[in-house]
């Protein structure tokens, strides 16, 4: 089932991801994606990780505001990602719709491994098990220096447990980002998003026409 095509159960949708550091920009243009595909005819599923299903909504609470194991940290964001995978993502391919997530297995890479060091081998198996043939078709890595993203966070919200993390955790999240970008360029997009909402959504249209 790699890269959405098909393989035993047929997906024939596509998955895009979308990923960055907090404050980003990724949820501002979920909702330009989604009214792009739809004009053009897709059925189109938006979802989030954490999340995303009922059990992974809870999941979703613990995971953003109790402290917990970093290991623990890891497994229940892969817990909430089988249950996504099983119940919307999977599914959603399977009918032809095109699934949006708000984050994917990228975010445990940047996160857990990048930004709190957990052994990227053991990501690896987490990824390997949970997933071993899906991988997003493409991924938009919405890419800011700390202190654009920062400056737009503090604008806007009370902060989460990952959200009040210090500068060097989101400079090892982003510098993971970036690696992984570099690692998978054929479904990694780097989208800069430090300019304005309306050039970003010039080149998504653009990313978008060609996967159509
Ligand atoms: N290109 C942009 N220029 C100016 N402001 C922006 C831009 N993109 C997003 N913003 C603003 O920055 C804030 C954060 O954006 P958004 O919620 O999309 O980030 P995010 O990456 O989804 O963050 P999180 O992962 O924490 O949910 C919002 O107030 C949004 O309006
Ligand atoms: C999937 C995933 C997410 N996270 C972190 C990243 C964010 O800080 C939060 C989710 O909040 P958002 O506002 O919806 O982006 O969770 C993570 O650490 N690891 C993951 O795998």
């Amino acid at each position: 089932m790699r890269q959405g095509q098909a393989v035993g159960s047929i997906l024939r949708g596509k998955f895009i991801t979308f990923e960055g550091i907090d404050g980003a920009g990724k949820s501002t243009h979920i909702g330009f994606v989604a009214d792009f595909l739809a004009a053009r005819g897709k059925t189109v599923v938006s979802s989030r990780e954490p999340g995303g299903t009922p059990l992974g909504e809870k999941l979703r609470e613990l995971l953003l505001h109790e402290k917990m194991h970093l290991e623990t940290e890891a497994l229940l964001m892969f817990a909430s990602r089988r249950e996504h995978i099983a119940q919307v993502i999977e599914p959603g391919l399977v009918r032809g719709d095109w699934v949006l997530s708000d984050r994917f297995t990228d975010a445990s890479f940047a996160y857990q491994s990048g930004g709190r060091g957990m052994d990227r081998g053991k990501m690896e198996a987490l990824e390997a098990w949970v997933h071993p043939q899906l991988q997003p078709d493409l991924t938009l890595l919405f890419d800011v220096p700390l202190e654009v993203a920062r400056e737009r966070l503090d604008a806007t919200r009370t902060l989460d447990k990952f959200e009040r993390e210090q500068t060097e955790f989101f400079e090892k999240c982003r510098g993971e980002y970036l690696r992984r970008a570099s690692q998978y360029p054929e479904r990694f997009v780097v989208i800069d998003s430090t300019r304005a909402i309306p050039a970003i959504q010039s080149q998504l249209s653009q990313v978008l026409e060609k996967l159509l």
